[in-house]
């Protein structure tokens, strides 16, 4: 599986980060995600597989999607029978986000990506695009840090293991209302917080790699994203649990389905009958080939964003995968038509 599809995942990543990039800069949060969905829905469809979209995001904010239950690649078209031998199939589930911070990409700020996760069928944690309660922290933490520990105690357990002091420590958050008295539990404790206004996959992600001066990430963000940072961080080794939010009040934004009880119903439908359950990576990422794929928009601290010039564009994407136990780093050039030139950097 990793062989047939790591190259094709990453020309579905490209593919979305150029047409968003495109719109880098203008203001039109909705375009942006629009034009990444599209073209993220074309490029799998060129793919020798039948997919299923298990988790998504659009749902809460009504932005364009590719939707739960969505079925992408050749096996899945109309005239499949002609095209595929349903003995040889590959049956993938898929997590996505075409557009990780649409917000960035509108305004032109650091840290937009377009990005995915497969595995086999079954592979992945299926849930509506609700909220999650996040840990992820470096491989070092890894088992020691808990979602269910005070902020304070775990800046401790992590300070230990990666052998710093408590206030050389830095841990994103998201700069929402609902984490005002996180945001301040981590100060006192010492360590220092970077607010971010969005894009917690990369965050995510930081966690995994040395050197990103981002040690944690704490707070509630989207459930799809969980899904997909869980996935890079199983194959990366590092620590990632989440915990579902399907309770208005907690987040205080609105966005997720009329009330409480309604949400716990939709869960229930998904087969979701412990709401308050802690997953880790190896649960929400449960496949036994998992692949992470991501290709930045915006430039971010681990890959640069689409840089246009006269005939193309080169893109820097990430894929990590549990299997070959890689994170390969991948720098390409597109050329639309023929460019008079191949520009380097
Ligand atoms: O910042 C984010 C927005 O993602 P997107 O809509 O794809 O541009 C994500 O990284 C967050 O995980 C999440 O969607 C966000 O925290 C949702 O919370 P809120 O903005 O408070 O509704
Ligand atoms: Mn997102
Ligand atoms: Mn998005």
């Amino acid at each position: 599986m990793e062989n047939t599809l790591g190259l094709e995942i990453i020309e579905v990543v490209e593919q979305a980060a150029i047409a968003s990039a495109k719109w880098m800069g203008k203001g039109e949060k909705n375009t942006a995600d629009q034009v990444a969905v599209e073209a993220m829905r074309e490029r799998m469809n060129k793919i020798y597989m039948r997919g299923r979209i298990v988790i998504g995001e659009g749902e809460r904010d009504d932005a364009p999607m590719l939707y739960i239950g969505e079925e992408v690649g050749i096996c899945t078209q109309p005239n499949a029978e002609a095209l595929c031998n349903p003995d040889e199939l590959i049956e993938i589930d898929i997590a996505v986000d075409p557009c990780e911070g649409t917000n960035l990409v509108a305004y032109g700020q650091p840290g937009s990506m377009a990005v995915l996760a497969i595995s086999e069928k079954g592979g992945l944690f299926a849930a509506p695009d609700f909220y999650m309660k996040k840990l992820a922290a470096p491989p070092a933490a890894k088992g020691k840090v808990d979602i269910n520990k005070s902020a304070t105690e775990n800046l401790k357990i992590l300070a230990e293991c990666l052998d710093r002091a408590i206030d050389e420590l830095v841990v994103v958050v998201m700069k929402r209302d609902r984490h005002n008295d996180l945001i301040k539990e981590i100060r006192s404790a010492g360590a220092r917080v970077q607010l971010i206004s969005d894009g917690d996959v990369g965050a995510a992600l930081s966690c995994g790699f040395a050197g990103t001066n981002i040690h944690a990430l704490m707070g509630i963000g989207a459930a799809p994203e969980g899904v997909i940072s869980a996935a890079a961080m199983r194959a990366l080794g590092g620590h990632f649990q989440g915990q579902l939010i399907y309770d208005p009040e907690v987040v205080k934004t609105g966005l997720i389905g009329e009330s409480k009880e309604a949400n716990l119903e939709r869960l229930k439908s998904m087969g979701i009958n412990d709401p308050d359950k802690v997953y880790d990576a190896h649960e929400l990422a449960s496949g036994e080939t998992v692949l992470f794929a991501a290709s930045g928009i915006t430039s971010g601290n681990l890959i640069e964003g689409v840089r246009f010039f006269n005939g193309g564009a080169r893109t820097q994407s990430l894929v990590i995968s549990n299997q070959s136990k890689t994170a390969r780093f991948v720098d390409t050039i597109h050329m639309f038509g023929e460019p008079k030139s191949l520009q380097l950097f």
